[in-house]
């Protein structure tokens, strides 16, 4: 469910006489996604997304998110274009809520991930990575390091009845990845997407009828931090089966060697790669793990599972080095 907030067709329509998109023909609910209310739209210019942005967005930093958007459409990157209206603004605001609209891109994101859609998911990653080069603007990451003892003492008081021994467990995995990880200014940083699940990353067969990406989405959680920390939340959300235990070097080794053709890692990237897998797993698990807990009964929005992420966590604790990951 990933509809919020109720758009009325008369106020859609007047809300799109501010942009040169001609009139309306359709629109729907879109039923996926969690932090958003999204909206397909059929104009006689063609198809967008509207979206107002909800709770957990704070619209303060909407400008930011939708001026990265712009710069890596501008570079040629298959991400949404924000649409300006007349005034040359594309955030306005809709239903009470601050709304965008962004071009709609074609293609179907993998239900099930195979080796092939790993290896252009690297090059589209490597490109997003170059594009964001010359995007001034900088935006923290919320959810580094810096914020996981936070949201783990926010998990504190229920995170034992999820599993037994669940918060003694994560403080361990904690304050070894806290140790062990790299010193400011040591690693490469840029702007990363920081969500890239494959949720994110709609594929199109290509002439050759592999899997080309046919467009990045949902870059709300974008942010100024380590470039190679994005390839570790790729090798937690792309490469494991389903059951989160078993790690497939294949698709891990194909998405590290289609990123490195474009945008090769250093040494010391390399070097730290475990470590910063290890850290996104413990983002998406504190994440889950603190929605999971404070999600209220009833609440139309389907939780995802943590403990897939203390399995990811497990597994790279155990990476004995990067052969074991695909470098
Ligand atoms: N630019 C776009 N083009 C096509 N579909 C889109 C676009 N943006 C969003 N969608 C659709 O909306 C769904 C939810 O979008 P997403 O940004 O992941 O929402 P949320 O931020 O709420 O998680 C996607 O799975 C996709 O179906
Ligand atoms: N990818 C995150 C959840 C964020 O949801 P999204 O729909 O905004 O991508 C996770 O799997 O925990």
């Amino acid at each position: 469910m990933a509809v919020y907030t109720d758009v009325q067709d008369d106020a859609l329509r007047a809300f799109l006489l501010d942009y040169d998109v001609g009139g309306l023909l359709a629109f729907r609910g879109i039923a996926e996604g969690v932090e958003n209310s999204n909206y397909a739209l059929r104009t006689e210019a063609g198809d967008f997304i509207l979206t107002l942005y909800e709770r957990r967005v704070d619209p303060g930093e909407l400008p930011w998110f939708l001026g990265l958007m712009e710069h890596l459409a501008a570079r040629g990157l298959p991400c949404p274009l924000p649409v300006k209206a007349r005034d040359g603004q594309a955030l306005r605001e809709l239903a009470g809520r601050p709304a965008a609209v962004c071009t709609f891109l074609s293609g179907v994101w993998p239900r099930r991930v195979r080796p092939e859609h790993c290896a252009p998911l690297g090059e589209a990653l490597a490109r997003l990575h170059l594009a964001g080069e010359g995007f001034a603007a900088t935006r923290p990451n919320a959810l580094g390091p810096a914020g996981w003892p936070p949201l783990l003492d926010r998990c504190r008081a229920e995170g034992d009845a999820v599993q037994p021994g669940l918060v003694a467990e994560l403080d361990g995995a904690l304050a070894a990845i806290l140790r062990d990880w790299p010193a400011p200014g040591a690693l490469p940083e840029g702007h990363i997407h920081a969500d890239l699940f494959p949720d994110n990353v709609f594929f199109l067969p290509g002439p050759d009828g592999k899997p080309r990406v046919s467009g990045l989405i949902d870059f709300y959680f974008a942010c100024t931090d380590l470039l190679a920390y994005d390839l570790a939340v790729c090798l937690n959300a792309w490469c494991f089966e389903p059951d989160g235990r078993t790690f497939n070097v294949t698709r891990a080794h194909a998405l590290l060697s289609a990123y490195g053709a474009l945008r090769p890692l250093s040494g010391t990237e390399r070097a730290a790669l475990p470590v910063l897998c290890r850290g996104a797993a413990l983002r998406f698990l504190l994440t889950r793990l603190h929605d999971w807990t404070e999600t209220p009964a009833g609440a139309l929005v389907t939780r995802k599972d943590p403990l897939e992420y203390l399995r990811k966590l497990r597994f790279f604790a155990r990476a004995e080095g990067g052969a074991d990951i695909g470098l």
